[in-house]
């Protein structure tokens, strides 16, 4: 049935093959709107959603295209741009460089702020200390397998050695319930973290303020960490827009790909 809140995904589909439910595999999500850009504000993910994803964490950086176009945007929607990334506030300043103190960020999950010169950092668990040797162990003794320092959380990355997910995230998972820290799932990574902050948090209090306050969000996304900002943003009217596609998301539209994404933003400066 049609009608519903979510109506902008909704397509009359078949729903039995052979008698039995037909289960589809991916969401079919239309591309988003062009909103006009006074009525809007954007929160955007950084890594498989600006930024293609590559094997190295730390060999990422936006090139001069992506920092002109998000320069672009930005004073097209009169500052109403907000990055929002698993990445720590201090990677993000080394991926953007002088740009990030321009936007509106919120990093390592939701869980540090800054903006308009104000900044917001929590207090780092201790706890993290111990999770980094646990982890830097595994990966010493794991080819193929790296660890990622951050700020308020240590990960697993393994993109070259994908058959060892399982223990990866079976080892991650129980040193989060052992040391009280949050196992946040990622592509090819498993992280522990600062539990509490995540990513709708950031879109809610960004938009309780000037300039945001009175807009839509339009949250961009690639991944389960994303999935907090998409309900955010259609609570308060806007809608999140799925980079890619997963099987079950609250986002509303979709693009296929950064480089998909990075024609819609032209096409909003436009
Ligand atoms: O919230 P995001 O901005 O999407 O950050 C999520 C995580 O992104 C990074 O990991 C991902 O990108 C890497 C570089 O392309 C890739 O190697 C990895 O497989 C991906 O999971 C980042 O390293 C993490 O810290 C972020 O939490």
């Amino acid at each position: 049935m049609c009608g519903n809140a979510l109506a902008a995904r909704c397509v009359h589909l078949p729903t039995q093959r052979n008698g039995r439910p037909l289960i589809l595999d991916k969401p079919r999500l239309a591309v988003p709107p062009l909103v006009p850009p006074r009525e809007m504000s954007l929160f955007l993910d950084l890594d498989g959603t600006l930024l293609d994803l590559v094997d190295d964490p730390g060999s990422v950086v936006a090139d001069a295209s992506l920092r002109g176009l998000l320069t672009r945007v930005t004073e097209r929607l009169d500052g109403r741009v907000a990055i929002v990334s698993g990445r720590s506030i201090a990677q993000m300043d080394a991926i953007l460089g002088p740009l990030a103190h321009e936007l509106a960020i919120s990093g390592s999950h939701g869980s540090e702020h800054r903006w308009q010169g104000i900044a917001a950092h929590p207090v780092r668990p201790p706890a993290l200390d111990e999770a980094h040797a646990r982890l830097r162990d595994f990966a010493d003794a794991h080819a193929g397998v790296r660890v990622e320092d951050k700020s308020y959380g240590v990960a697993l990355h393994y993109r070259t050695a994908p058959t060892i997910e399982p223990e990866v995230r079976t080892l991650a998972a129980e040193l989060a319930e052992a040391l009280n820290l949050q196992f946040q799932p990622g592509k090819m990574m498993a992280e522990l973290r600062l539990p509490g902050g995540d990513k709708g948090k950031a879109v809610r209090m960004l938009m309780g303020r000037a300039p945001m306050a009175g807009t839509r969000p339009f949250f961009l996304g690639d991944d389960d960490t994303d999935e907090p900002g998409f309900v955010a943003a259609r609570d308060l009217g806007g809608a999140g827009i799925l980079v890619g596609s997963r099987t079950v998301t609250a986002a509303l539209y979709a693009l296929p790909d950064p480089a998909s994404v990075h024609d819609w933003l032209a096409r909003i400066t436009a």
